[in-house]
């Protein structure tokens, strides 16, 4: 399947929030969507699952119109919302019933995600005596009880502990590789890292960058390179590097124990190298820059109010 959000526009009121979102993704992987708070992530996802109407744009399947109710949609949302007084058991088969799911499948499914997700043992317990992380836990195996083709997780990660996040991690490890559509929306940029093959960065309801990781990490850090050295810690090296290679290269950012640097337009490696050896500075690091997510999140979104 192929899942396709073309030029998405919304308003509330007077004030245009999203100003033609698009992006795309296929089955079998996953996307990012990320954004600092208030981009507009919630309200895209919103008009997926049809709880607003766009007011402009398409979102299309396979490239026919996408028509939520007509597909299993399991969403997570970030304001979690379950039946306090109910138990974990009772409300599963509910929310199962409630998407179509037959009582037999129903059952079979939640006792299935109860026991992947290793809270079994409070099935017959009220969801308000469970522990924050266990309720969490709940209510992802509410989200997925309906084997749903198309996945949304809205911060699914935040109240658990290590150990249950890996749980997690490796469910969503299985959604993907069983061929599912996950759309997976968080601030935590290693959990992104770790499966999603795609992002798409929405940046005051315009996406602002989009595309393989690994393609934009490419491209990110074309032209850059990680310098450090032995004679002299970062701030000094800067300095000296805009003082004698200002032909050569242009510092972009002093970390704590490197310099990460661009070439200037025309200027090769092995020409700043060279350049390099016949300063006084005993070269420690010279490498290619490899941004994490996380810094090239900041590079994008970062600076703007
Ligand atoms: N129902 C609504 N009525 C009016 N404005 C809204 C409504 N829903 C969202 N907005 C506004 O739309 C903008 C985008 O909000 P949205 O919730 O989509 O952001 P987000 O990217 O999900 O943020 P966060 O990471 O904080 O969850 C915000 O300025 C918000 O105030």
């Amino acid at each position: 399947m192929k899942f396709e959000v073309k030029q998405l526009y919304k308003s509330f009121g007077e004030k245009e929030i999203l100003h033609g979102v698009s992006f795309a993704l296929e089955s079998g992987t996953a996307m990012g969507l990320l954004g600092r708070n208030g981009a507009g992530k919630t309200t895209t996802i919103r008009i997926l699952m049809d709880v607003f109407r766009a007011d402009k744009g398409e979102i299309l399947l396979d490239g026919k119109p996408f028509i939520s109710r007509n597909h299993q949609i399991g969403y997570l949302p970030e304001e979690r919302g379950l039946y306090p007084k109910r138990t974990v058991m009772e409300q599963m088969i509910y929310l199962a019933k409630l998407r179509g799911t037959s009582s037999s499948e129903a059952k079979k499914n939640s006792d299935y995600w109860l026991e992947r997700l290793e809270i079994t043992q409070y099935a017959g317990k009220k969801l308000e005596t469970l522990s924050k992380g266990n309720q969490q836990k709940v209510q992802l195996a509410s989200t997925l009880v309906c084997n749903p083709d198309i996945v949304i997780l809205d911060e699914p990660f935040s109240g658990l502990d290590p150990v249950n996040s890996q749980i997690l991690q490796d469910v969503v490890k299985e959604l993907i590789a069983d061929n599912r559509l996950v759309i997976f929306s968080s601030h935590q940029m290693s959990y992104v890292e770790e499966f999603c093959e795609s992002i798409a960065i929405i940046n005051f309801g315009e996406v602002v960058l989009s595309g393989a990781i690994k393609e934009i990490k490419k491209d990110f850090g074309k032209n850059q390179l990680v310098l450090s050295a032995e004679n002299y810690d970062t701030a000094a090296l800067e300095a000296k590097c805009k003082q004698e290679l200002s032909a050569y290269m242009i510092p972009m950012n002093a970390k704590r124990d490197y310099l990460i640097l661009e070439l200037t337009p025309g200027t090769t490696r092995n020409q700043l190298l060279e350049a390099l050896l016949k300063t006084d500075i005993s070269v420690e690091h010279f490498e290619t820059y490899k941004p994490s997510l996380n810094d090239i999140f900041v590079a994008k979104v970062g600076n703007e109010k």
